[in-house]
């Protein structure tokens, strides 16, 4: 039986990560890419850009399954405004978990979101949607991670931990077990985060102290 199409929403660094969980996972075939105008009829990783943010709709009607694939760092709004275009033209957005990640099987993953090679998500674990579980991260028992984070690249997320709707987790950062990573937070890379933090700033150092309020 032939593989479910799937159109990826965003050409760029990380949807060449992307792909490689999806080839990996052997559960889509990719057919193609939604991108800027000026990338139409470009390549990336062997697939071609085929339409725009615009043409979404149309895409919908002809595609079931779709994935946010812009990468995300000091703000989620992108991928935010994409995951709820797709949804409120009625496309699907599958979870997908790389067959080099483990998923406790009492661990849960919201739509749209995509656990990356090496990730581990240990059991009771709570991933909202639209999320990137990037590879080599660490999601500890019991945690919890909102809507539309990016926990990136060997970030460790400790047990009963909680991150709000909308945060990034910089590369290698560490959260203490049973910290509390208010909405619309930056947890710089690198950060050892020891303590609850306030909604909209963006913390780093070890220990990570308040460096700015973004939002
Ligand atoms: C596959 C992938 O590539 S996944 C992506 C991996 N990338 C990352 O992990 C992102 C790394 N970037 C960061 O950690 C940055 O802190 C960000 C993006 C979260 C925030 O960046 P900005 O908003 O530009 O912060 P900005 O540069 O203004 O820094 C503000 C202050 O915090 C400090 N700071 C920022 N990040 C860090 C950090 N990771 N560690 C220590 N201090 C930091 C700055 O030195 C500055 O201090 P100062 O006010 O004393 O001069």
């Amino acid at each position: 039986m032939s593989k479910p199409q799937l159109i990826l929403v965003g050409g760029g660094g990380h949807c060449k990560s992307v792909i490689d969980v999806v080839e990996a996972s052997g559960q889509f075939s990719i057919a193609g890419l939604v991108d800027t105008r000026d990338k139409l009829g470009t390549t990336l990783s062997g697939y071609a850009v085929i339409a725009t943010d615009d043409d979404i709709d149309a895409l919908v009607r002809e595609y079931r399954y779709f994935l946010v694939t812009v990468g995300q760092i000091k703000s989620s709004a992108l991928r935010y405004r994409l995951f709820q275009l797709i949804k409120s033209q009625g496309g699907l957005l599958p979870t997908l978990v790389s067959p080099r990640a483990y998923v406790s099987p009492h661990a849960q993953l919201g739509e749209g979101t995509v656990v990356h090679h090496q990730a581990f998500v240990n059991a009771g674990a709570r991933i909202g949607v639209n999320c990137i579980i990037n590879t080599a991260s660490l999601i500890e028992h019991d945690a919890q991670i909102g809507d539309h984070c990016h926990v990136s690249t060997a970030a460790v997320v400790n047990g009963d931990c909680r991150v709000g709707d909308h945060c990034f987790i910089g590369s290698r950062a560490v959260l203490s077990h049973g910290v509390h990573v208010a909405p619309s937070g930056l947890i710089g890379a690198g950060a050892v985060l020891l303590s609850h933090t306030e909604a909209g700033g963006l913390y780093a150092g070890n220990p990570a102290v308040l460096k700015k309020r973004v939002s």
